[in-house]
């Protein structure tokens, strides 16, 4: 596959982005999203550092709302969103931060026809990458996932969880410095689970990721931080050790500390 340069963009290689010398690198301010008049996101503000945040909530919570926003660059959506102090306003600072974010939707969806490796380098190539560079980045993304041996294949005739680790490739080609995952490990086995947690975790050091899951033991493997949302309001904002001290610890060992701590704060916030 041939992908033509566009000028500017492909001649140069991204530029950093993020410091976090003086401001956070991500932050949102009274960050509130309505559609068709009904509040999804009510004011959250938050700043957040390199590393891994988990978003746990459960079904309708707003966690895909919160990410999509993020990653639209607060379009739609009153408050603001930052990165490192920049609020990308312009069609100019747009792209820069553009060019420096990773995002795996929930429903993500390949192009019919294209390989493996073509369909990363196409992620790529949108990215502002250097056509020369294509090919090697996306080999390194794919090793990241595994999938390196894979690479002339067909995405339409992988399996389903194969396909999600090309959706991973997508978001990490680059290796952006803010990475925006919504249910990422939905469909991998426990293997390949195991591989995705030291792939992101190979990255947090240099990088923001959010990661919305429903699966608590992902969260508490993986993140540093978890944020605990529902009805489009922060229930909890802690490190996965703060969350399980809230253990209430009498369901006989049936589910971990972590799920308790957070059934708990469920139940607090349920309307008596
Ligand atoms: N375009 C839209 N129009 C109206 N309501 C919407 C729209 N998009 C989302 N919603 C509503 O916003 C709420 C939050 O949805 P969202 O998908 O962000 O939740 P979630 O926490 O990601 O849920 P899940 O865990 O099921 O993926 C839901 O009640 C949903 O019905």
């Amino acid at each position: 596959m041939y992908f033509l340069d566009i000028g500017e963009q492909c001649q140069r290689d991204a530029q950093p982005l993020l410091e976090t010398r003086n401001e956070a690198p991500l932050s949102l301010d009274h960050f509130t999203v309505r559609r068709q008049r009904r509040l999804i996101l009510d004011g959250i503000t938050l700043d957040f550092q390199f590393g891994v945040t988990a978003i746990l909530g459960p079904n309708g919570a707003g966690k895909t709302t919160l990410l999509e926003a993020i990653v639209s660059l607060g379009r739609r959506c009153d408050g603001e969103v930052r990165f490192s102090g920049l609020q990308p306003t312009t069609i100019r600072s747009r792209r820069r931060v553009l060019e420096r974010l990773g995002f795996m939707p929930q429903d993500w969806e390949f192009i019919p026809g294209y390989t493996v490796a073509e369909t990363v380098e196409y992620a790529a190539w949108l990215k502002g990458a250097h056509s020369r560079r294509l090919s090697e980045m996306a080999q390194a993304a794919l090793g990241n996932v595994n999938l390196a041996g894979e690479s002339d294949r067909k995405v339409g005739r992988l399996s389903g969880g194969m396909r999600q680790r090309v959706g991973l490739a997508e978001a990490l080609v680059c290796e952006p410095e803010i990475l925006v995952l919504d249910e990422p490990t939905v469909g991998l086995d426990p293997e390949q689970r195991i591989e995705f947690r030291s792939a992101l975790r190979a990255r947090s050091d240099q990088s923001v990721i959010l990661m919305s899951t429903h699966l608590t033991e992902d969260a508490g493997l993986l993140a540093d931080r978890i944020i605990v949302l529902a009805k489009g309001r922060i229930l909890f904002d802690g490190a996965p050790d703060e969350l399980e001290t809230l253990a209430y610890g009498d369901d006989a060992g049936h589910s971990s500390l972590l799920e308790q701590g957070y059934i708990k704060i469920m139940r607090a916030s349920a309307p008596s």
